[in-house]
């Protein structure tokens, strides 16, 4: 009821327990608090929390227009609603690496078990969009270290990004995996890897977890649990796919209710109220308040 009963530090040793055990991790993307808390019911790992979702959120376009304010607030609203460990995107952490080293602590404060940083320029993009750029090697190091030294739990999770694959190819990927994980990443996310083999490859260069987006319309094919499990992924994420679902069935009921007049087609596809209140524990706030808690829902 009210929030997550696990506090920050152990959802953060959680989560590196159960990286160390080399399990694949599910972190599906909660596009608000309420479906992070659904995220964990249907018994995934762990929730991710998107920067193009909440850019899209805003009305924005994913292109750093988002502060760390923003951020680390809607980061903290989602992550207090799940005992899972949330992860969060930074984008490329919020300017040079002394507010980096803010971002870091920021996103601590707020509950969130680990981050992204990444190595594109400012105004950054979509990874899997064309005309990306990276910054040069030096800098993309001392972003990671600068969030690595900031870091006051050692458990906080400091994800280097590289979207360098797509700029210069993959052994320039390897290269600046290899360099970010000595700079103090704790994993590795390759932005927008083409095939299996690629996330092999990136698998065999470094010794810390890496992380596969699988998000869609993108550039990487949608592999499986299973396929990405096979070549030594550590964590999966589906950063935008749960906004897509709800945004693709939000157009379809206005169009049904333009053309109907009503909703009553649509039912069946939408979340009944009684599993809405499951989901909110409303049940359990009777036991603040007799009164409020005072009624049945017909099924
Ligand atoms: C993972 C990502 O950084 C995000 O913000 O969710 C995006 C996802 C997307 O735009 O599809 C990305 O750059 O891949
Ligand atoms: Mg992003």
């Amino acid at each position: 009821m009210l929030y997550s009963h696990i506090p920050a530090a152990e959802k953060r040793r959680l989560l590196r327990e159960r990286l160390a055990s080399g399990e694949l991790l599910r972190f599906p993307g909660a596009f608000n608090p309420l479906s992070a808390r659904l995220i964990e019911r249907k018994g995934f790992e762990g929730v991710y929390i998107s920067g193009a979702v909440l850019s899209a959120d805003l009305g924005l376009p994913d292109i750093g227009l988002t502060t760390l304010t923003e951020v680390a607030g809607r980061g903290q609203q989602i992550a207090r609603m799940t005992d899972l460990p949330a992860i969060i995107d930074a984008d490329t952490g919020f300017g040079e690496p002394m507010n980096v080293a803010r971002t870091i602590q920021t996103l601590e404060d707020a509950g969130l078990a680990g981050t992204h940083i990444e190595d594109q320029v400012n105004p950054k993009r979509c990874g899997h969009l064309d005309g990306k750029a990276v910054v040069d090697q030096n800098t993309a190091v001392k972003r990671i270290r600068a969030a690595a030294d900031a870091r006051r739990d050692p458990n906080f999770l400091i994800m280097a990004r590289t979207d360098i694959r797509a700029v210069e190819g993959l052994d320039a990927a390897i290269d600046r995996a290899k360099a970010l994980v000595d700079a103090g990443a704790d994993a590795i996310f390759p932005e927008a890897m083409r095939t299996l083999e690629e996330f092999a490859a990136v698998r065999a260069a470094v010794d810390v977890p890496i992380l596969a987006n699988m998000t869609e319309f993108g550039k990487s094919e949608l592999f499986s649990v299973d396929q990405l499990r096979g070549v030594g992924v550590n964590i999966v994420i589906w950063p935008v796919s749960l906004l897509r679902m709800a945004m693709g069935a939000a157009s379809r009921a206005l169009d049904t209710l333009n053309e109907e007049g009503h909703l009553t087609s649509k039912l069946g596809e939408m979340q009944h109220r009684a599993d809405l209140y499951d989901l909110l524990d409303y049940e359990d706030y009777n036991h603040f308040d007799q009164g409020v808690f005072n009624f049945e829902i017909a099924r």
